[in-house]
C-alpha cells in the first residue's frame, strides 16, 4: 500500500542536516503502524515525506502500487487529496468555516460529489465520530477532542487509503486522547484503512499492529517505547 525505497531527506546549507537517513519501509493495507522515538529523531519529517507533502533528497515513496517520485506538484496533490488523508497535533480547521463546511471541502475540491451528495456524506462521517449535532458550529466552539474528531471526519473526506496522524493525541487530555486513539484504532479493524501515526503515547503503541523506531533519522529495529 505504502512503500518507502531508501528515502533521504537532507536539508541543504552550509552545514546541510539529514532528518531522513535511507529509511525504507512496508505498509500493508489495513494495518496500523506507529512511528516513534526520540524528540527530533526525523518522524514527522518521515511522514511528511510518506505524505507526499515533502520531497525526498534521494529515494522513493510507492503509494498504490504507483512511484510517486515521477509526478509532478499538481499530481501529487491530486494524489494526496484522492489517497491520503491527514490528521495533525493542532487540527488545521478553518476558522472561518462551519463544522460541515471544512469536512465537505475536500470532496468539493475533488470535484466528484455536488454540493447535496458532499454535505449528506458530511453529516455521515461526522455522525461515525459522534459529532453531527456540531456541524453547523465553528471550529472554535468545540472541545480539542472534538475538533480533532471534526479532522478526522475531514481527513476521511474522500474516503482515503490512507490516514497519517502526526501526533494527533498530543494536545488532548487522556480521556480525548483514549478516544482518538480507539477511533483511529477502529479506522483500520472496521474500516479497512491503513493508519500511519507518528506518536509518543505508549498506549498507541500498544494498540498498533506495528511499531517503527526512529532514531537519527534511520529505522532502529532495537527501539523500544520505553526508551524515550
Ligand atoms: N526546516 C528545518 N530546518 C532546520 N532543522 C529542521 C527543520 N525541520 C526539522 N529540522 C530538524 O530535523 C530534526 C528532525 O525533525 P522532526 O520534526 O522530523 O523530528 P521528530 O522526531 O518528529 O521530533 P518531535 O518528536 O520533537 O516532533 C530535528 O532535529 C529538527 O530540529
Amino acid at each position: 500500500m505504502l512503500r518507502a525505497e531508501q528515502l533521504l531527506r537532507v536539508l541543504p546549507g552550509e552545514v546541510p542536516v539529514t532528518l531522513v537517513d535511507g529509511v525504507s519501509l512496508d505498509i500493508q493495507r489495513g494495518e496500523f503502524v506507529c512511528i516513534m522515538g526520540p524528540s527530533g529523531s526525523g518522524k514527522s519529517s518521515l511522514l511528511y515525506l510518506l505524505g507526499l507533502l515533502d520531497t525526498p533528497t534521494s529515494g522513493r515513496v510507492w503509494l498504490d502500487g504507483e512511484d510517486t517520485s515521477v509526478y509532478g506538484e499538481n499530481e501529487l496533490a491530486n494524489r494526496r487529496l484522492e489517497k491520503l488523508g491527514f490528521v495533525f497535533q493542532f487540527h488545521f480547521l478553518l476558522a472561518e468555516f462551519s463544522v460541515l463546511d471544512n469536512v465537505t471541502l475536500p470532496m468539493l475540491r475533488l470535484g466528484r460529489m455536488d454540493e447535496t451528495a458532499a454535505r449528506r456524506r458530511g453529516i455521515e462521517l461526522l455522525e461515525r465520530l459522534g459529532v453531527a449535532e456540531h456541524h453547523p458550529k465553528f471550529p472554535h466552539q468545540l472541545s480539542g477532542g472534538q475538533r480533532q474528531r471534526v479532522a478526522i471526519a475531514r481527513a476521511l473526506a474522500n474516503d482515503p487509503l490512507v490516514v497519517l496522524a502526526d501526533e494527533p493525541t498530543g494536545n488532548l487530555d487522556s480521556a480525548s486522547g483514549a478516544t482518538v486513539r480507539g477511533i483511529l484504532q477502529d479506522l483500520t479493524h472496521q474500516m479497512g484503512k491503513t493508519v500511519v501515526a507518528v506518536t509518543h503515547d505508549p498506549a498507541f503503541a500498544a494498540a498498533a499492529d506495528r511499531r517503527i523506531g526512529i532514531v537519527d533519522g534511520k529505522i532502529d529495529v532495537g527501539w523500544r517505547p520505553g526508551a524515550m
